[in-house]
């Protein structure tokens, strides 16, 4: 019977990345995330049996500060959110927005180490200015191919060198390109090629507008592996996990699977309490109290922790 890594000692055990890494060598496997963007989603994520996470950074950007997708969270607002996702189940490798990198070359080396640090297992860095916006928005404005490539650099010269100090350390890059909006499919398949001949593991053509450039991609860009991004309401035709496989999709990001929800339900939750000014108590919250919620972020295993830590705080029951 084949070892699981949970029965492994934790010595030998996979880190994130490199789970992330021997999924992408096995050809025939389809790394599925869905877009979470704080503690609860992740945990909800988790508790279905996700094997994979994405961070949206649409999504952060929404949900810790309030605020649209124009570039307007810093690497510490997007490196404290990963890094606090990525530690709910160190075993579940979590790729994570990483917008343009923050800056120059210097900058993108400081996000590389510190999403690295934060037990990230995988990170794109696009090709739009530091001012962007989401990639399914209109007029977006690029940074020359050299500044692109420039970005690219840094981040493996960033990775090579934690990795040299820190034996183990690891990060999937993934190059995305926003070019195709103003430059042409031909243009942004050629600046992937070139982010993977630097040492990008992955490429990621954002904002495809049509199923032939959808059935194009991944043989123009192979063997490197492809990413796709099925925004919902965004420019791509809307593909299901399986059908985007099929296409040769080896990553596919689902970064508003959370965000839609949030809106209809959390919306229709405070629409209801305005009028009626009271809780509306389900059937569960009735049976579980308020116990039923905490135990969505696992109360039970954490108060195992702290008896067997020979804590007493909880001894009387909680
Ligand atoms: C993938 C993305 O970068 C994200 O932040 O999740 C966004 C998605 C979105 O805005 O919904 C994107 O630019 O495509």
């Amino acid at each position: 019977m084949a070892v699981t890594q949970e029965q492994l000692p934790h010595q030998q055990r996979l880190s994130a990345a490199a789970r992330l890494r021997a999924a992408l060598a096995e050809k025939s496997k389809t790394i599925i995330c869905p877009g979470i963007y704080d503690g609860i989603t992740a945990r909800l994520a988790l508790n279905e049996g996700f094997e994979y996470l994405y961070m949206t950074g649409a999504g952060t950007a929404a949900t810790r500060l309030g605020l649209p997708d124009l570039g307007m969270t810093t690497m510490n607002d997007m490196v404290a959110n990963a890094g606090s996702i990525a530690s709910l189940d160190r075993s579940v490798p979590l790729i994570a927005d990483a917008d343009t990198g923050y800056g120059g070359p210097l900058m993108v080396a400081r996000t590389v180490q510190a999403y690295m640090t934060a037990g990230v297992a995988a990170m794109h860095l696009e090709d739009q200015v530091v001012t962007k916006r989401c990639g399914h928005l209109a007029n977006k404005e690029l940074v020359d191919e050299d500044v692109y490539l420039s970005r690219i650099r840094a981040a493996v010269m960033a990775r090579e060198e934690l990795a040299t100090a820190w034996p183990g350390m690891d990060i999937v890059i993934i190059a995305r390109t926003d070019s195709l909006q103003s430059l042409g499919y031909d243009v942004a398949v050629s600046r992937l090629k070139k982010a993977i001949s630097l040492g990008a593991d992955v490429a990621f053509l954002e904002g495809m507008t049509s199923m032939e450039q959808c059935r194009s991609v991944c043989t123009d860009l192979a063997p490197a592996p492809v990413l796709l991004n099925m925004v919902a309401g965004g420019v791509t035709p809307d593909l299901s996990a399986d059908e985007a496989a099929s296409l040769g999709f080896r990553i596919i990001i689902f970064p508003a699977v959370c965000l839609g929800p949030v809106v209809n339900v959390v919306g229709q939750a405070l629409k209801t309490f305005k009028t009626t000014r009271r809780n509306d108590v389900s059937e569960f919250q009735k049976q579980t109290g308020v116990k039923g919620f905490f135990n969505v972020c696992r109360l039970n295993e954490y108060l195992e922790f702290d008896r067997q830590a020979g804590g007493n705080a909880f001894n009387g029951g909680v």
